[in-house]
């Protein structure tokens, strides 16, 4: 395999945080190739590296060592400024606490990406509309963030996410502040995303998040302890009811 069979590839991975005492070495050693249209699961008790990591694959954060690929890309030594266009461009980062705009509605949110990477205002609109109708959320397109519960926000957040049609969708405990209702809306979600063939790690602690990849790795003190391919794909009942579609 070469860099390019994977879209998503880390090598000797390292990052520390901190200075002299306090340094803390948050991912250490880590090699991972994620597959075109796996859905991975990183898993792991607080403080393990997980957000590290995840921030590290998306070029958030830059490693200490190593490197880290995107589609045959080395982006680890990127300028800021091209970091920057490429997590416009080709990542979609979905966070435990949604980070929509407050003063925009559901729609603005969702045509915000397409807008900064240079799409027209028509073709932004129209793409927003669609992501909003496949999340479920057309008739909340003109709602404020504050007129929706938790699972909408998180629902408006992953559309805004896949608006430049990401290489690889990154999220941080996705349903960390959603209670099991919600939690059920945004699993069905991540299901119609990995039948619609799109790429995704997800950091959670929550197993039925988990259940719902394809492959589960399990970190400790910043390395993998574990590697498990999950056979089931998720339950029967989450895949009976996709909304996102191919
Ligand atoms: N900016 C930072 N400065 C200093 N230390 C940091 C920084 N970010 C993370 N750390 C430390 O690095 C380690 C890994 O943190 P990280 O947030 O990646 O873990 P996590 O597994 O995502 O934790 P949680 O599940 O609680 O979110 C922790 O010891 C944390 O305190």
């Amino acid at each position: 395999m070469n860099e390019f069979d994977a879209v998503l590839r880390v090598r000797g991975l390292r990052k520390e945080h901190g200075q002299g005492q306090g340094r803390v070495r948050a991912v250490d050693e880590v090699h991972l190739d994620v597959p075109a249209g796996q859905t991975l699961a990183v898993t792991g008790p607080s403080g393990c590296g997980k957000s590290t990591l995840l921030h590290l694959m998306g070029g958030l954060e830059r490693p200490t060592r190593g490197e880290v690929w995107l589609a045959g890309q080395r982006i680890d030594g990127l300028s800021e400024r091209a970091l920057a266009r490429l997590r416009r461009r080709s990542v979609g980062f979905v966070f435990q606490s949604f980070h929509l705009v407050e003063e925009l509605s559901a729609a603005e949110n969702v045509e915000l990406p397409a807008l900064l990477a240079g799409r027209s205002p028509r073709a932004a609109r129209r793409r927003a509309a669609d992501l909003l109708a496949r999340v479920g959320l057309a008739a909340r397109a003109r709602h404020l963030p504050w007129q929706l519960s938790g699972g909408q926000r998180q629902r408006v957040a992953i559309a805004r996410a896949l608006a430049n049609e990401p290489l690889v969708l990154l999220a941080d405990e996705p349903t960390g502040n959603l209670d099991t209702a919600a939690t059920r809306d945004v699993l069905r979600l991540f299901v119609g995303l990995r039948a619609a063939g799109q790429t995704v790690v997800i950091v959670t602690h929550d197993e039925r998040v988990a259940a719902t990849a394809d492959r589960l790795v399990s970190m400790r003190d910043g390395m993998f302890v574990d590697d498990t391919r999950l056979a089931g794909r998720g339950t029967g009942r989450l895949d009976g009811q996709i909304e996102l579609e191919g």
